[in-house]
């Protein structure tokens, strides 16, 4: 084992990855949330406190918790070590029911505890929100902004572009480990950063860096998407009950299938027409129903959707 100084292992540790990662890097063992050091380690860190960057939400809101739920659920961090702020307090509630983690209606106090910073608020709110924040944002923070749209320049301007910024587009089922995420980098955010957002958002789901041209793009697909596949779902659903089919059955029949779909063409990587063209028998059930969907304009609605999702993005930013 390595002989490293705590202010290495405090460098060193990925920030987020929590008791995990210290220990993979210094063989520490965490006994009643105090850290026992490796045996070789020089000195030490007395408690897991002065080590572990903890991760804030500016906004404990429906993406703040989904987020942060995900993230606890898939072990990439403790409860104990996520704070949120909210103006309002019902947001407070439901961020701390959901997750464990410590609320405030103060953002700088999540700022004071945080390192990796999530912004959460809507597009709208961000304006006056930067103002209030930016004399809070230190070297050590980097700033994750989820919001809709908004450029990074638009942070960048009342930030100082000396503030380490990455701009992400999640989307809810973080929740589940399923969510479906891009990101950006911008300021002065490093490769580590990014690597760091990468491994964040992967353990959540997937996650793909892209320019930032693309994220209103992303928005209009995977952002607003998880809505699309619902009312689709819901939609299936409604056309099993009225051939028949109780609710419950043709809800759970709808949802497998939607998502049997997605894991044939995540796992075969066979293209979704071929996938199509083995479910569809000649002069059978499939090409009629296939048929009825292309008449009502199915495919050209579906790009329709991703088009005006995009094209509102772009305009939230303005
Ligand atoms: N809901 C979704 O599926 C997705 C949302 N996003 C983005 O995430 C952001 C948040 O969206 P949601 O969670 O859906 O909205 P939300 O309305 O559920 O949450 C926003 C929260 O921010 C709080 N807030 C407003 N001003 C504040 C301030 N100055 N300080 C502290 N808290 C403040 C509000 O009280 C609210 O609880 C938006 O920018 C949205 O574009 C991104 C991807 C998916
Ligand atoms: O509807 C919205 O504006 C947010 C952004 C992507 C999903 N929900």
């Amino acid at each position: 084992m390595k002989s490293l100084s705590p202010l290495i292992v405090y460098k060193t540790a990925p920030a987020a990855m929590g008791y995990r990662a210290l220990s993979e890097i210094c063989g520490t063992r965490i006994l009643n949330g105090n850290i026992t050091l490796g045996d070789n380690l020089d000195q030490g860190i007395q408690k897991m406190g002065e080590a572990q960057p903890r991760i804030g939400f500016i906004g404990a809101g429906r993406m703040a918790t989904a987020l942060a739920a995900g993230l606890t659920t898939a072990k990439i961090t403790a409860a104990s070590e996520i704070i949120a702020s909210d103006v309002l307090a019902e947001g407070r509630q439901r961020f701390s029911d959901t997750t464990g983690a410590a609320v405030t209606e103060s953002n700088a106090d999540v700022f004071a505890a945080a390192e990796i910073v999530f912004v959460a608020v809507k597009p709208q709110s961000l304006p006056s929100l930067l103002n209030e924040i930016q004399p809070y944002i230190k070297p050590q923070h980097l700033l994750i902004s989820i919001a809709a749209g908004v450029a990074m320049e638009t942070f960048l301007e009342v930030l100082g572009t000396d503030a380490r910024l990455v701009r992400v587009m999640p989307n809810t089922p973080c929740l589940v480990g399923a969510s479906a995420s891009a990101f950006s980098l911008g300021g002065a955010a490093t490769t580590e950063d990014g690597a760091l957002v990468h491994r964040l958002l992967s353990a959540v789901g997937v996650a793909v860096e892209v320019p930032e041209s693309l994220l209103d793009a992303v928005t209009g697909l995977s952002g607003s998407g998880p809505a699309y596949g619902y009312l689709m779902i819901e939609a299936l659903s409604d056309g099993g009950v009225r051939m028949g089919l109780p609710r419950d059955i043709a809800t759970t029949l709808a949802a497998q299938t939607l998502l049997g779909a997605a894991k044939m063409v995540l796992e075969t990587g066979q293209h979704p027409g071929a996938l199509k063209d083995a479910v569809t028998s000649p002069g059978g059930t499939t090409i009629a129903g296939l048929h009825a969907l292309e008449n009502g304009g199915f495919r050209g609605t579906v790009i329709n959707a991703v088009e005006a999702a995009t094209r509102r993005s772009q305009e939230l930013g303005k």
